[in-house]
């Protein structure tokens, strides 16, 4: 499958994971690491809760990108992300605690996991900062609300964010967490405080730090993340690429000149001086003596994880005609440095199909993509492979394109067009000329403009 998201090349998390509450994510990440055995090596966060939920989802690299983004964008410390994960091809084992165990069993669980005694504490202390008991799974602790199909939800602490109010609370006996004082007098359900309390609460004590707390939970969390089956090997933690290139589309404008359209971000914490340089098309030099242009704008990426980090990086946004009939590679001066990916540039594989985002259309519930197809040969086939994201990422049946001559000729290029239905989709688009099958990969219909078909 190839119409994936770039793991990896910069933090990528999908709509749906986004749509889903940041306590529900590290709760949902838990429950799949859960099914680690230290004993056989088997289990950990390997997405098997796909399988043990009935029930879609990404995959666990993503799963575990999403808890470094919850848990940054709830206020609590940056987690170190590995990749590598290897998505599970069945159910695990159950390996989930109910809070009516004993803290013997608990701490059989979080041993068979790979934690000890004080981490088990740690860790569900960081886990129950955010979050809490809802009504529906537990009516004996939590009261239905008075809001129509609306759950109640009584948090761990008095904060929704993620900080150690789970903790100070708890040892100053001001805490309304249901896991530690129950209800109605019952303490069968009251497993944060057979926890907590378990080794008379020293590692509560150590949490009070709010310095200590984040330390901890960024360890105990990154380990929980990279609890993977023994065979599983992860990648180096990923740092931030000094330079990020994304957005890359070459197209035919509507003037017979090709248009670059791409964004460049750097981590630089100052705007630069930056000029985006390109070569011929099979050259390594500009005939046309013009192969530059700066950005159109540049704006400041403010996200919680950047901040986190310390940096504010720039995104700077470039769309530029190209004289040239086609380029081969661009690259990047930045304050008189030369940034070319290593010395290769970034390299433009292929000319012969473009997608063309500007001439395809949203319908509601189907696109119009439109191709761009060099002239100076005819396609034996031009088609694109769909995939519907939400959830599990499915390939839908290949539609073909044909070519479409109420689309004025550009640039070199005719257009092929044809509709593919779905509403959030990325695509392949392929193109067979005198045997050989050209492609652009991984394109992405959210900038397409809404209109009829
Ligand atoms: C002894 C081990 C644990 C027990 C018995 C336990 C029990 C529970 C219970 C009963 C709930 C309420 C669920 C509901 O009302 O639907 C809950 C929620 C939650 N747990 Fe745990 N938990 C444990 C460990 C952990 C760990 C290690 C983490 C993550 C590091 C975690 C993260 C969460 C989160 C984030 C929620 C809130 C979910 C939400 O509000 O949507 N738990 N847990």
């Amino acid at each position: 499958m190839k119409a994936s998201p770039p793991i990896g090349s910069g933090l990528y998390v999908t709509e749906n994971y986004l749509a889903m509450a940041p306590s529900q994510l590290l709760l949902q990440a838990y429950h799949d690491m859960a099914t680690h055995n230290i004993d056989d090596g088997t289990g950990g966060l390997d997405n098997s809760i796909t399988f043990e939920l009935d029930r879609a989802e990404e995959n666990s690299d993503v799963t575990a990108i999403g808890v470094v983004l919850a848990t940054v964008e709830c206020g609590g410390p940056v987690i170190a992300l590995r990749g590598g994960r290897i998505d599970a091809s069945s159910a695990g084992p159950p390996g989930v605690p109910t809070p009516d165990q004993s803290v013997d069993d608990f701490i059989e669980t979080f041993r068979k996991q790979g934690f000890t005694q004080e981490e088990m504490i740690a860790l569900v202390a960081c886990g129950h900062t955010v979050g809490g008991v809802h009504n529906p799974d537990f009516p004996t602790l939590v009261p239905p609300g008075d809001i129509p199909f609306e759950d109640n939800i009584v948090l761990f602490d008095g904060t929704p964010q993620f900080d150690n109010a789970i903790v100070t609370q708890y040892l100053d006996g001001t805490t309304g967490n249901l896991l530690v004082i129950g209800a109605n007098g019952n303490s069968t359900l009251s497993s944060d405080l057979r926890v907590f309390s378990s080794d008379g609460n020293v590692t509560m004590q150590s949490l009070a730090s709010p310095e200590n707390f984040a330390a901890t939970c960024a360890t105990l969390l990154g380990r929980m993340i990279d609890t993977v089956p023994s065979n599983v090997t992860l990648t180096d933690v990923i740092q931030p690429l000094p330079v990020k290139v994304a957005g890359v589309q070459l197209a035919p404008g509507y003037d017979d000149t090709l248009v670059l359209n791409l964004t460049m971000r750097l981590l630089s914490n100052t705007a630069r001086q930056v000029t985006l340089h390109w070569a011929d098309r099979g050259s390594t030099t500009c005939s046309s003596g013009t192969c530059s242009a700066s950005p159109i704008n540049s704006t400041l990426i403010t996200t919680p994880l950047v901040g986190a980090l310390g940096l504010s990086p720039i995104k700077y946004t470039f769309s530029t005609p190209i004289a040239n009939t086609s380029i081969s590679a661009f690259w990047f001066e930045v304050d008189g440095e030369i940034e070319n990916n290593g010395g290769s540039g970034y390299v433009i594989e292929q000319d012969r199909v473009l997608f063309s985002p500007d001439r395809s259309v949203y319908a509601g519930s189907s696109f119009k993509i439109v191709a761009a197809v060099r002239n100076d040969s005819v396609p034996s086939g031009v088609y694109v492979e769909p995939y519907q994201r939400g959830g599990v990422v499915t390939r839908t049946a290949s539609v073909n394109l044909t070519l479409n001559a109420s689309i004025t000729p550009s640039a070199g290029y005719n257009f092929y067009s044809g509709e593919v239905f779905g509403e959030d989709l990325t695509f392949d688009l392929f193109a067979e000329i005198d045997g050989t099958v050209y492609e652009e990969e991984f394109r992405d219909t959210h900038f397409i403009g809404f209109g009829t078909i």
